[in-house]
């Protein structure tokens, strides 16, 4: 097939002749100055070619064609710099070339388009588009209309948008209506409605593969349609931790190219039912408390995510907890490895373990009464933590560009438990702030990091139980038995969360009275006994949840962050 779609002739760009030559994975092109001596050569890969055009084609502003019988225009994917980001920018590289007749330029257009085909069969013909037109600073359609619609037809792909008019239409479009004949979807807007997008499509496969997504032993189907996110949110944390940009453009390429990049989805559960997919944070204590506070706040835009921020901090919140982890094999990866999940990741590759094919009976088992001894792998830590947080990706964003976990991974079926133990304040905020620069913020006594495969969190039934008789006792904790300063911070907080209870209840039925509780503490002395769950930006109802990773459950239009180090300039790679 290679031999049949190569091709060698010269051709023109501008009035400089070179030497172009096409051999099925690639396309190069090398001036040849008067002296038949070869200058730089451009390269791109076969797979990165957007289009191929017969004339001198632009199309942005607009598109015009110069219809000249011997010309023709290829479109490819062309990377710079992207400043302060971790990822490439993509943009849109595009060359004229002349031939010295009409029957060669249609050999050539013909060929790389073949070449196309061949080597990229993965690219979507058809795609629905779903706009969340308040998402952001609500330019969802126009960056749609002005930078993604004009690309897309380029590469021939033919989308169905959908401009949504309430919050959940999306997610509902996909569980209900008929999908045939779409390669993928398409999410224009912000974490949220990416999130909408991940459950509609995780539900729709559950649903026709007879699968009931209430059982946290149901290994879930993955998912046939990929996700293209086009980032027009406010948080647009999924794109630019699987992209390394939050770039319209680049995101539009990607999409374009067929790229494919496998995603872990977490599963929480409360009580026998499912109650979301998260594929960033589940976090509670500060992070969670962070998100209550900031939703009293939404008029002040994406600054009421700081100002909410200083006000958790200054309240200097801890709360009890009993957590239990299923550790994954050590052998494979550690979240304290210094490696990176990019583009091409060995590790994610590597994954064996993508539906958990012997775990049932061990989920079943713990999920039933959330017990709170240890059985099997599981290992089980209780005491007070300012944050418990769960992600299955390293959760970077361009305030964090190294993320929550450095070196934790999109696609092998793990996801990176953060422990912090309560502390003081100021070392607190040196947690905090180190994820703003690239110190390490698992190195301090206080945090613990592991990677594991589900995580239980309950509250303390000892503490309840005491609580009844009304009786003050020292909370168990199952740390270093040398370092007693957490275990004098467990027992003098102990007091506090039990009288807390006692007028709270022994515990908050649902999401309503936890907020309430929340609220209540940030303009009174008295502490709350518990916090909320925020779940990729939303605050779950319950406390005591089970997490379960699922290995690559959905697929993005996307390769993972690129290593700009690799880059080929020197070879004349666009
Ligand atoms: N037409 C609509 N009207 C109201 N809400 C919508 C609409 N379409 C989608 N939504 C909801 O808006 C929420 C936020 O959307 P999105 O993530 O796109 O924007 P955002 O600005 O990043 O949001 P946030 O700041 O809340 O994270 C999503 O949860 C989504 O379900």
């Amino acid at each position: 097939m290679d031999t049949d779609l190569r091709l060698e002739s010269s051709l023109w760009v501008g009035n400089k002749r070179h030497r172009a030559v096409l051999t099925g994975w690639n396309f190069n092109w090398t001036e040849v100055d008067q002296k038949n001596c070869d200058k730089k050569t451009i390269s791109v890969p076969v797979a990165e070619v957007v289009g191929v055009e017969e004339g001198r084609v632009e199309i942005l502003p607009q598109k015009l064609v110069e219809d000249k019988d011997k010309d023709f225009t290829v479109f490819y994917v062309k990377r710079s710099s992207s400043g302060g980001s971790s990822g490439l920018l993509w943009r849109l590289g595009r060359t004229q070339f002349s031939c010295p007749s009409r029957v060669l330029r249609d050999q050539w257009t013909e060929h790389l388009r073949t070449a196309v085909k061949t080597h990229s069969p993965s690219r979507p013909h058809k795609l629905l588009v779903f706009i969340n037109p308040y998402g952001g600073k609500k330019k969802g359609r126009q960056i749609y209309h002005s930078v993604v619609a004009p690309l897309f037809e380029l590469a021939g792909i033919s989308s169905h948008v959908i401009v949504t008019e309430r919050a959940n239409q999306a997610r509902d479009h996909l569980l209900k209506k008929d999908l045939t004949g779409f390669d993928g979807v398409v999410s224009v807007g912000g974490d949220g409605m990416f999130s909408e997008i991940l459950h509609g499509l995780i539900g729709r496969t559950q649903q026709e593969s007879g699968l009931c997504e209430n059982d946290p032993a149901v290994t879930l189907q993955p998912c046939p349609l990929h996700i293209g996110i086009i980032p027009a949110g406010s948080t647009d944390c999924v794109c630019y931790a699987t992209v390394g940009v939050i770039d319209p453009v680049t995101s539009a390429l990607h999409v374009i190219i067929g790229d494919s990049q496998p995603l872990d989805v977490c599963s929480v559960y409360h009580a026998s039912a499912l109650v979301r997919y998260s594929v960033s944070l589940v976090g509670y204590g500060f992070y969670g408390d962070v998100l209550a506070e900031s939703e009293k706040h939404r008029w002040m835009g994406p600054l009421r995510y700081d100002y909410s921020g200083t006000m958790v901090y200054l309240s200097n919140r801890s709360y009890t907890g009993v957590v239990q982890y299923l550790p994954a094999d050590p052998m494979l990866s550690s979240p304290r490895d210094k490696t990176r999940c990019l583009s091409g990741c060995s590790v994610c590759s590597r994954t064996t373990e993508r539906h958990f094919p012997d775990s049932g009976s061990l989920y079943s088992a713990h999920y039933s009464q959330f017990s709170t001894e240890s059985e099997g792998d599981w290992v089980s830590v209780e005491g007070r933590f300012r944050c418990v947080s769960l992600t299955c990706m390293s959760s970077s964003c361009p305030r964090s560009p190294q993320g929550l976990s450095p070196s934790a991974h999109l696609a092998d079926g793990t996801g990176d438990l953060i422990l912090v133990w309560d502390t003081h304040p100021l070392s607190f905020l040196k947690f905090l702030h180190r994820h703003t620069s690239t110190e390490d913020q698992f190195d301090l006594p206080f945090v613990e990091v592991h990677r594991v495969k589900a995580l239980r969190f309950s509250l303390p039934s000892s503490g309840r139980e005491e609580e009844a008789f009304g009786g003050i006792a020292e909370q168990s904790v199952v740390i270093d038995e040398e370092d007693q300063s957490y275990v004098e911070t467990v027992s003098r907080c102990g007091s506090q969360l039990r009288l807390a209870e006692s007028s709270a209840g022994v515990e908050m039925a649902n999401g309503q009275k936890k907020e309430n509780a929340f609220l209540c503490g940030l303009c009174c002395s008295k502490s709350p006994t518990v916090s909320v769950w925020n779940c990729d930006g939303e605050i779950l109802p319950f406390t005591e949840i089970l997490c379960r990773i699922h290995g690559q459950l959905v697929r993005l239009y996307a390769r993972g962050i690129e290593d700009s180090t690799e880059l080929r300039w020197g070879k004349g790679q666009v």
